[in-house]
């Protein structure tokens, strides 16, 4: 770089505080504080978790949602089921805690995060002593912190692969409201932006939920960054005029061989991006990578109410009669990422063989942890 002027800002000049503005999640200490996200940006309202149950049902109704944000409501849940368990062995709570962790699991099928989060909260009972509820809530908070030290780690690695002066495209809402703070893709935005690294933002509505309308462009707008909204059937058209350089978006799943779960719609940008010559970011945790489903096929795509697609704010807004298909996840093969960026490191160009080389730097950065 010829010109100091261009020259990015440092990583000090992401002041991450500034950022803390939403928090979907909030642990009272005897329940769980839940952003209603249904309602968001023009009711601002909490739904109050008192049960495992109530955990789970919201995150089924999108309360809560995002892939990082349901796995940490989650383990929440755990620590709320914990409260009704009446032993000090942690043997027998692990029997009866187990059939509550079963129905948060079954909240919601594509996002590894609620898994992986559960199956830690089983590790901590399976080594726990007569403190286990305790246990719990430690390994409830290590989750929530944890994720939002990935997300700022993200932030400054993602942005650094964005050159000075570049647009960026995102999907759906991927901001703290989809985790524990500051975003995994909108982590990158906020850091690139901070940096002078991006110049133009613009986020897709992503129907028919709107996570991008509803959510994505009111994070920014409460961030001061400017951002432009497109229709979802815009992103081609606007790659096609050359605004944006990167395509950066979330994740709900990456396989083993670097196929990605995302939102609906992340498989066709990514097709439109390689057709323009945009650069596709798959930004996410280590918590959303999963290295025991091989490939993209192998993963379930929830199927959402069709109601969501033929109703809007709950008027009907289709002919009566008229039937919808409404799966929310799509699969993107890695042979259309350029980079997967993790806490733990960027993978560009995703493979098989790079996508065990990371998941074997996560395992070893995990036993020095
Ligand atoms: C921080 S990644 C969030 C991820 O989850 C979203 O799905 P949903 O709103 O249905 O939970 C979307 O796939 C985002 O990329």
């Amino acid at each position: 770089m010829n010109n100091p002027a261009l020259a990015p800002a440092p990583d000090s000049a992401i002041d991450y505080d500034r950022y803390d503005h939403v928090r979907p999640i909030r642990w009272t200490g005897q329940a769980l504080e839940l952003l209603d996200q249904r309602v968001l940006p023009f009711t601002v309202v909490h739904e109050v978790c008192r049960t495992s149950d109530e955990v789970a049902e919201a995150i089924a109704a999108l309360v809560v949602r995002g892939a990082p944000a349901i796995g940490i409501a989650a383990a929440w849940g755990v620590v709320l089921a914990a409260a009704g368990i009446d032993t000090d062995d942690p043997v027998e709570a692990a029997q009866q805690l187990e059939p509550a962790l079963q129905r948060l699991n079954a909240a919601r099928p594509t996002a590894v995060n609620l898994a992986w989060a559960l199956a830690r909260m089983r590790r901590v009972l399976a080594s726990a002593g007569a403190d286990w509820r305790d246990a719990l809530a430690r390994e409830a908070h290590a989750i929530e912190t944890e994720d939002l030290a990935a997300n700022r780690a993200m932030g400054r690695a993602g942005a650094a692969l964005i050159a000075p002066g570049s647009g960026v495209l995102t999907h759906c809402n991927t901001g703290s409201l989809a985790t524990a703070g500051f975003g995994t893709a909108l982590g990158v935005i906020r850091a690139g932006v901070a940096q002078g690294r991006i110049a133009r933002v613009f986020a897709t509505e992503t129907r028919p939920w709107n996570q991008g309308a509803r959510l994505t462009v009111w994070e920014l707008q409460q961030d001061g960054i400017p951002a432009t909204l497109i229709a979802d059937a815009a992103a081609a058209h606007l790659m096609k005029t050359g605004q944006v350089q990167w395509l950066v978006v979330g994740a709900d799943r990456i396989c083993a061989n670097g196929d990605t779960a995302n939102k609906i719609g992340t498989y066709q940008l990514a097709i439109a991006a390689r057709h323009h010559g945009v650069k596709v970011m798959v930004v996410a945790p280590s918590s959303t990578v999963d290295m025991a489903t091989a490939h993209g096929d192998a993963i379930e795509i929830e199927q959402r109410d069709p109601a969501e697609l033929l109703s809007f704010r709950g008027q009907r807004v289709v002919a009566p009669g008229v039937s919808a298909w409404n799966p929310v996840f799509d699969v993107t093969p890695h042979t259309l990422i350029d980079a997967i960026v993790t806490e733990h490191g960027v993978i560009e160009r995703p493979d098989a063989v790079r996508m065990q080389a990371l998941a074997a730097y996560t395992n070893r950065c995990a036993q020095h942890s």
